[in-house]
């Protein structure tokens, strides 16, 4: 355990993460070229996104369920492998039937990788390390997403959609090879084992019992109040409030996506730090998060006027650490799930963030559309991505925000009654500060 083997085995799989993000991130880029190319509208691309999304938080439950049953090496190769066959089937396409296809299969084979990669760290360290291992995890993937910015947009400008899609599954194959030859689910002794806890048979009655602990369902609703904000930002409505609603060029808007990613990337390591070294106030930490991301966006939509440049930066860089918040969910179900629940309990936490996103995603639109029209009956001459429509459209976050904190709070006096049963207390953090700063001047 934690050896350079342990690293080898999880750079493979990071490695395979990072693709999977960039077979993700690639059509949303490549818009314009896609319109053209199958002829339709970038809005109904747009759908397109969304209905990936909506294919992987579909599948988190039944990866998680294989994944317990096969473990992390069958599932990352089986999704490299389909995620390679759909990367084929879109770089192949000269008609959209074929590329949503070929979009389907991406989103079944994304939907496998994460939660894998997170469940090999199980297998391969122990110790706090293991806390900080799943922000590394998150990073990794946050360069697939950079890959897919600059790189891939350059090649695609460059060699044109049948070759630039079909590098991207060779990079497919590439991660498939290596995980077959490099990736095994634990090392030679065997993974620390949980044996002594009784499981029911079956995957139901064991799917079951993952989600009735409540540090899953706490995962579950830290995941849905964090990563849907950053996730509809960078995914689909980000561009369009940056460039239309608020005038800034295309490349200040990609210069304000990249602030959201490498914050990410900063913050990461920073928070798996703080969840390894305070276990019992990670929620804490949670609740923190999703307070900075509701006042912050309340903040920008409340504004008068369009918000200064200063402000945007606030807001990205928020937006920025939201996503690695979420990662805490997966420490949450590592913490409160035996290691053979570890896929079933991470699929259902991994589902709380994809549910929320693919909720918001098309509701921004159609309220954006509403505004719209009402407007335009009103007589006035806007178009349909005027900031005065982001404005009311994105508040419909601060729905899933509220929604979220009040969930985690829920979830959070659950689990902690939980622990008591265990003799663990968990006192406020206030009186945890009191006694520290009486033990720092003592
Ligand atoms: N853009 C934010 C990335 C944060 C990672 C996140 N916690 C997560 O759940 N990722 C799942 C995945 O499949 O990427």
């Amino acid at each position: 355990m934690n050896s350079a083997r342990s690293w080898l085995v999880w750079g493979v799989g990071a490695f395979a993460y990072i693709a999977a993000v960039l077979h993700r991130s690639s059509l949303g880029v490549a818009g314009p070229a896609a319109a053209e190319r199958f002829e339709v509208q970038a809005t109904l691309l747009s759908t397109l996104g969304a209905v990936q999304i909506g294919v992987y938080a579909i599948m988190q439950v039944p990866v998680g369920v294989l994944l317990d049953r096969f473990g992390p090496r069958v599932l990352i190769a089986g999704g490299a492998l389909v995620m390679t066959g759909g990367q084929v089937m879109v770089a192949l396409a000269e008609e959209l039937p074929l590329a949503v296809a070929g979009r389907v299969l991406l989103g079944i084979g994304d939907a496998a990788t994460f939660i894998s990669v997170i469940r090999l760290q199980s297998g391969w360290f122990t110790g706090p390390i293991v806390a900080q291992m799943s922000q590394w995890t998150a990073v990794s993937g946050q360069l697939g997403q950079l890959l897919s910015t600059v790189p891939f947009v350059w090649l695609l400008s460059q060699v044109g959609w049948t070759l630039s899609f079909g590098t991207l599954a060779i990079v497919g194959a590439v991660a498939l090879v290596l995980v077959l030859l490099l990736v095994y689910d634990a090392p030679p002794g065997g993974a620390p084992t949980t044996g002594s806890i009784d499981l029911p048979e079956g995957w139901w009655p064991r799917l079951l019992t993952a989600f009735r602990q409540p540090g899953t369902r706490l995962g579950f609703w830290t995941h849905f109040s964090l990563l849907s904000t950053t996730n509809v930002f960078l995914l689909l409505w980000g561009y369009p409030m940056l460039v239309d609603g608020l005038g800034f060029s295309s490349g200040e808007a990609a210069g304000f996506m990249s602030i959201v990613v490498f914050t990410g990337m900063v913050a990461g390591p920073i928070l798996g730090v703080a969840t390894a070294r305070f276990p019992l106030r990670r929620s804490t930490l949670v609740l923190c998060i999703v307070g900075l991301v509701a006042l912050v966006w309340t903040v920008v939509l409340v504004w008068p006027g369009h918000p200064p440049t200063w402000l945007v930066v606030v807001l990205v860089m928020a937006l920025g650490v939201a996503g690695p918040g979420s990662t805490v969910g997966f420490d949450f179900a590592r913490t409160f799930n035996p290691l053979r629940l570890l896929g079933s309990a991470n699929g259902i936490v991994n589902m709380g963030g994809f549910i929320a996103s693919f909720a918001i995603m098309p509701i921004i639109g159609i309220v954006l559309d509403v505004v719209h029209s009402v407007r335009v009956a009103g007589g006035e001459d806007v178009g349909l991505y005027d900031w005065e429509g982001f404005r009311i459209a994105f508040a419909v976050q601060l729905l899933v925000l509220g929604l979220g904190f009040a969930m985690v709070v829920r979830m959070r006096r659950i689990t902690r009654s939980r622990l008591r049963e265990e003799g663990i207390e968990v006192g406020p953090i206030w009186a945890a500060l009191a006694a520290w700063m009486r033990g720092r001047r003592g």
